[in-house]
């Protein structure tokens, strides 16, 4: 009783102590977006250790089972930072414990974080006190405030008794992800079985290209523009690897390339529509890939004239559709009755967007009788959804997605495969083995640029499909995006997955009476998660109507949110 009553005041005595250490700012305010806490990284230190009392939490809460800490801005500017805690499956936390986030982070003084965290040990039954194990394991991007924070996330796990901190280093965003899902797993979860598995699945996906298919061989060449972050670090260490692509990758973040995520990355390039830094005329014809800060986003681009930088952009959208029809081709040779063997593997397929995706996507998947859902902004809704089915593919249209396969369908696959072994020449068997290497070479923890990027390679090999012919699976409907600074951007609330506001009500009213001016209009407003602005998305059938569209929608923002 004794040593139990020693090591209460122990757990006291070191989260007090490490609250003083990192006081809160006077006027700082957290709140748990659409990706975790972000700001200024110089002002970060705070939530950022907070974030690691609650990780720390999180693990124990959940028998010891490793949780994740990323240290990332994604796709912000150099000087930002932020942190974000993954769950045991290597998604992204639970949204039940948002509002204790937010609150950790925001608690004015050492005692008041005490009795926070007290209170929420009580009430979510967690077990604290040293006789528990807790695990976590952090990774940070590229970011110059990033050893600092990553030494605030130290302090915070090693304030709860029993924890236990593992710095896996310098990561993309979709590699920590990936070692807490293997970790829970038990599979081999370094870096080098990371790089591995990707090797190894693309490779076997090359493997099983059709031998006889007509049509060009897919150019070798491939230009990646890496936003000066980890993702070019990464890919650089192996690319040599990836047998049938030749990698060339730009601002890759060598000394002297150029700033992190500054008129380059995969924001840039799905936003402007224009070539990112370091790209010229002597890349026109070149199929290009940019991935953002954290290598989490990936979208493709192509110059088509050396008169202007201009691109032809290939988004999120498309490459979910790429993926919608490679999957369900697979699944058609397999189910296919005519099959010389009578096995099948009945599947739901549900594809995931938002309000984000262009309308001509949605209206592609659609037209191939896919089932299409939408959500909310934000991986943590989308992933959440696509799991509902037996195949998920979700994607936004700025580039960030994956597929999700539930385990049910992998262990019908897995025996399916086995049972087709013995026909190896079979194309049910061949299609079989192609779903199985995607399954190992997409993240399914969480959209990865760099696994992403593989499983379009090898689509594209597969179809024989030119960067042209990809692009013009079907035309995006002009749009254009604006972002709106008002007083409050909270006081805008929106329903149906943010395409309606429901307050003010005035605004929605307003939106639809503008919208009904456009041939093909379609226009919605939110508050956005990561940024201190209203988002306003409008589309219409050309690209003076969606302008035109967008800027008196966000003209109405303006007058009624100051
Ligand atoms: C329109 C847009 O691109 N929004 C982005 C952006 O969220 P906002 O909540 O819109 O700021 O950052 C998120 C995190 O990276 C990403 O998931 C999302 O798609
Ligand atoms: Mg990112």
């Amino acid at each position: 009783m004794a040593a139990d009553q020693e090591q209460e005041q122990e757990q006291r005595r070191r989260l007090l102590d490490v609250a003083s250490r990192f006081p809160l700012p006077t006027g700082c305010r957290f709140s748990y977006g659409t990706a975790g806490f972000r700001a200024d990284g110089a002002t970060m230190a705070p939530a950022v250790c907070r974030a690691g009392i609650l990780a720390a939490l999180r693990s124990l809460k959940l028998a010891s089972a490793a949780v994740g800490i990323v240290i990332t801005a994604s796709h912000n500017p150099i000087g930002d930072n932020g942190v974000k805690i993954a769950d045991p499956d290597g998604g992204m936390m639970d949204q039940q414990w948002e509002p204790f986030a937010a609150a950790l982070a925001n608690a004015p003084d050492p005692d008041a974080l005490l009795q926070l965290v007290l209170q929420f040990v009580k009430d979510e039954g967690i077990p604290l006190g040293g006789h528990h194990t807790a695990q976590v394991l952090l990774g940070r991007d590229t970011r110059p405030t990033g050893e600092y924070l990553l030494d605030a996330a130290l302090q915070g796990i090693n304030a709860i008794l029993g924890a236990q901190a593992i710095d896996m280093g310098i990561l993309t965003t979709p590699q920590l992800h990936w070692m807490v899902r293997s970790k829970n797993k038990g599979i081999k979860a370094s870096e080098s079985d990371y790089f591995t598995q990707l090797i190894n699945s693309f490779r076997r996906m090359l493997e099983l290209l059709p031998k006889d298919k007509g049509g060009d061989e897919l150019a070798k060449k491939l230009i990646v523009d890496g936003a000066n972050g980890i993702g070019g670090v990464k890919l650089e260490q192996i690319k040599a690897e990836l047998s049938g692509l030749d990698i060339i990758v730009r601002n890759s973040g060598k000394e002297g390339e150029g700033i992190l995520n500054h008129l380059c990355g995969a924001d840039f390039v799905q936003k402007e529509r224009v070539t990112p830094h370091g790209f010229g005329p002597e890349d026109v014809g070149v199929r290009c890939a940019s991935l953002d800060g954290d290598a989490d986003r990936l979208v493709y681009f192509q110059m088509s004239s050396s008169s202007d930088n201009k691109v032809d952009l290939v988004d999120g959208d498309k490459i979910l559709s790429l993926f919608a029809l490679f999957i369900r081709e697979q699944l058609d040779v397999i189910n296919n009755n005519g099959n010389q063997v009578d096995k099948s593997l009945p599947a739901r397929l549900g594809i995931v967007q938002t309000a984000y995706a262009n309308g001509a996507s949605t209206q592609f998947l659609k037209g191939l009788g896919l089932e299409v859902v939408f959500t909310p902004t934000g991986v943590k809704y989308l992933h959440k959804k696509a799991l509902e089915y037996d195949i998920g593919i979700y994607f936004e249209a700025n580039g960030h997605g994956t597929v999700v396969f539930s385990e049910d369908f992998i262990s019908q696959l897995e025996s399916l495969s086995n049972d087709l072994s013995s026909q190896a020449a079979n194309s049910q068997y061949h299609a079989a083995m192609r779903l199985m290497a995607a399954t190992q070479l997409i993240n399914q923890a969480v959209g990865d640029a760099l696994s992403g990027l593989l499983l379009v390679e090898a689509i594209l090999q597969y179809k024989r499909w030119s960067f042209q012919n990809w692009c013009e699976l079907y035309s995006d409907l002009p749009s254009r995006q604006l972002k709106v600074k008002v007083v409050d951007r909270s006081s805008i609330v929106t329903t149906d997955a943010e395409t309606k506001v429901s307050q003010p009500s005035s605004l929605q009213e307003l939106i639809d009476k503008e919208t009904a001016n456009y041939t093909q209009g379609r226009c919605f407003v939110r508050p956005s998660g990561t940024e201190d602005v209203v988002r306003v998305y409008a589309e219409a059938s050309t690209q003076v109507e969606a302008d035109s569209l967008a800027k008196s929608v966000a003209h109405h923002v303006e007058r009624l949110l100051g």
